[in-house]
């Protein structure tokens, strides 16, 4: 049998299970594929926002990567980012962790320190969840509940011919910080404190402390101008190929567009990284990747601006097979842009 990679697998698992007919009457408008499952039931006005996701020790961090109170705040974080991507506003959440015994009472207090930080600053309720023991590798799962106005949700699907392709913010600069933060783990003594010492903040932070754009999912989902919307968990690559394969449509995303933050490029060239890999394939950034009318642009540029939100238009929507297309800057010549980012079954692996 051939290997199958994370999507494939949850296809595998999943596909054709339950018929679209019982899925409808059960109220499951969008079921699996987007960011949250969109279900009604939540009044005449309103839609139900579903999703879960999960942060495993040593895959999603390590003790030296994360403090306790940052792996509390970005496991909710990264929940908050999916009900964005829909355009809704969390509101309940469900909190499972599974304990190993290096986890004690006093280090799973401060990791629900930064859960609750990151609850008060949503207006999230932390309404249960479950606990378990574990063998050796600590688990933190959240189902998060929100809503959204009646057929405002913003799906993956939506992108058309014509429309620019829009970032909420720079990108690349939580997988600098993780680099950054993976060779402090692995260094010693005097270099381990230097390292340490020339660590940007920015960059730790954008790792340890990711914000969701909610705002901006409001934005896009009140004014009807956002067409298709996607978090950036996996990388921008990853994420622009599921709005082009969920939507049939081909994106060209241009490199002379491509937002590179100063610390981002400085910590890129003195480590010999290439900035625009890190922007495009690294992945945890949870900004929001979508499509808008180029009519639209200025307006929804404007609805940012007082928000503080920035509107980088990084490419545009085009006919074609499903697929992404990368435009090189100094020869103007386009090249399909890797399917490549976080896949926790790469392709290849059993
Ligand atoms: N084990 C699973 N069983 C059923 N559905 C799943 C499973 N894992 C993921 N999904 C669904 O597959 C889709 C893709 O998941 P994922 O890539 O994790 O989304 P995201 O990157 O937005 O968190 C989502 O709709 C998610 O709910
Ligand atoms: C120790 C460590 N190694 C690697 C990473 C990088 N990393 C882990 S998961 C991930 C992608 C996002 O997580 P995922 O579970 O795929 O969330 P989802 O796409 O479901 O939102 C990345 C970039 C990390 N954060 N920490
Ligand atoms: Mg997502
Ligand atoms: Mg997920
Ligand atoms: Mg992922």
């Amino acid at each position: 049998m051939p290997s199958l990679d994370e999507f494939g697998r949850i296809r595998l698992w999943t596909a054709g299970r339950q018929t679209a007919d019982f899925l409808t009457r059960s109220g499951v408008e969008l079921g699996i594929g987007d960011d949250a499952a969109i279900v009604s039931g939540c009044g005449a006005e309103r839609e139900w926002l579903v999703t879960a996701d999960t942060m495993i020790e040593q895959v999603h961090f390590l003790d030296e990567t994360m403090g306790e109170a940052d792996v509390g705040f970005k496991a909710l974080a990264a929940n908050v980012s999916d009900i964005a991507a829909m355009g809704g506003e969390p509101k309940f959440a469900l909190v499972s962790v599974c304990v190993p015994p290096a986890w004690d009472a006093q280090r799973m207090r401060r990791l629900y320190d930064g859960l609750y930080e990151c609850a008060e600053r949503y207006g999230v309720a932390v309404i249960g969840g479950d606990t378990t023991s574990a063998p050796q590798h600590l688990v933190v799962s959240v189902t998060l509940i929100g809503t959204v106005e009646a057929g405002r949700a913003i799906r993956r699907s939506g992108a058309k011919p014509g429309q620019s392709v829009f970032l909420t913010g720079p990108t690349g600069l939580s997988a600098a910080g993780l680099h950054a933060l993976r060779r402090i783990a692995a260094a010693e003594g005097a270099e381990r404190a230097a390292l340490t010492d020339w660590l940007s903040p920015r960059l730790a932070q954008a790792h340890r402390r990711p914000v969701p754009s909610v705002k901006a999912g409001r934005i896009l989902a009140l004014t009807g101008w956002g067409a298709s919307l996607n978090d950036v968990s996996d990388g921008v690559a990853s994420e622009a190929w599921e709005i082009a394969e969920a939507s049939g449509v081909r994106l060209l995303l241009k490199e002379k567009l491509l937002p590179l933050s100063g610390e981002l490029s400085a910590y890129a060239s003195g480590n010999g990284l290439d900035a625009a890999d890190l922007a495009l394939f690294g992945g945890e950034d949870y900004v929001l990747l979508g499509t808008v009318d180029k009519s639209r642009e200025a307006q929804l540029r404007e609805r940012f601006r007082p928000e503080g939100i920035p509107l980088f238009v990084i490419g545009e929507v085009e006919e074609g097979p499903p697929g992404v297309e990368w435009e090189a800057a100094d020869t103007g010549l386009r090249k399909p842009l890797a399917k490549q980012g976080y896949n926790h079954f790469a392709e290849g692996a059993m």
